[in-house]
């Protein structure tokens, strides 16, 4: 079958996009087997993304229904820097002219706003601490976890936003253990579902420098999700304000949350071209 897509990023998180609606894929399970998406995925044997993400028709009363996939073959079910390039690309594909799009993903409901100057902010949600929504394995809820693996120890917060996160606290982001702690924590043994994991270092109360590596992705340039979990965690630490700007290695989103309601984080979306690729879909 020969697939249309298009290339987008937010921040340099970057995705291929898939219209499941004028285009339809098959239904059952996942759209196309999961060694056919890390075939996608390749930056050598593919288009080369970090996730993929299908537009598809709504089940119940929002307008689309939101599919994520990791460049690993994973499905999950929450994409911050995803969510504001799915508004633009509804929107450029002329699949709705709204403003206010409401998209159901595997973790609910999500409110994506396109403002004038063409930037999206998209209501996150609230933040959910309990071990068993992150999911986490530990005994009750915390501050902060101290993870071991092997002679190596860490001291996280951990929150869940539709997807697992955990956030530690570093000097420099430039010299963070990135590479070598990051697949050691995203599969630790307390994440039964593995975990995202940022390295955040505060610059002032509405300023981080972050970087995260993603479950199923490794290292990438901005993580939207990532964004708005360092910003709660620093909060709930009392180091960070209601607003903070967090600069990522692609670029800067702006993060708000008062304490209720759902996190507000806003950006750029870009669109990068459009393609079509021959995929197996047996
Ligand atoms: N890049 C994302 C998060 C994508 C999913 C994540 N890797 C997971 O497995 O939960 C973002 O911008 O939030």
């Amino acid at each position: 079958m020969n697939l249309r897509f298009t290339k987008m990023h937010g921040l340099g998180n970057d995705f291929m996009v898939i219209d499941g609606i004028n285009q339809p894929l098959p239904e059952n399970g996942l759209p196309f087997p999961a060694d056919e998406i890390r075939r996608l995925g390749s930056r050598h044997f593919g288009v080369g993304f970090d996730q993929m993400l299908i537009v598809q028709p709504a089940q119940g009363e929002a307008d689309f229904r939101y599919r994520i996939l990791n460049a690993d073959g994973s499905e999950v079910s929450q994409c911050g820097n995803g969510a504001r390039c799915f508004a633009r690309f509804v929107r450029e594909q002329g699949l709705t002219q709204k403003q206010d799009i409401v998209v159901e993903t595997a973790a609910g409901q999500m409110t994506l706003s396109v403002t004038d100057d063409e930037q999206v902010t998209v209501d996150m949600g609230a933040p959910r601490w309990a071990p068993d929504a992150i999911p986490m394995t530990a005994k009750g809820e915390a501050d902060s976890y101290f993870l071991v693996s092997g002679t190596q120890a860490w001291e996280v917060g951990a929150v869940g936003l539709g997807n697992p996160h955990c956030t530690l606290l570093v000097e420099n982001v430039d010299t963070a253990p990135v590479e070598s702690a990051g697949p050691l924590l995203e599969c630790h043994e307390q994440f039964p579902e593995r975990v995202n994991v940022g390295f955040m270092q505060v610059v002032s109360r509405e300023e981080i420098r972050l970087r995260v590596y993603e479950r199923g992705a490794g290292e990438t340039l901005a993580c939207g999700s990532g964004a708005c979990a360092a910003v709660v965690i620093g909060q709930r630490r009392g180091w960070l304000d209601n607003a903070v700007t967090v600069h990522l290695p692609g670029g800067s989103l702006h993060i708000e949350y008062h304490g209720e309601g759902g996190i507000r984080m806003t950006g750029p979306a870009s669109h990068v071209y459009d393609g079509s690729i021959d995929i197996k879909t047996d």
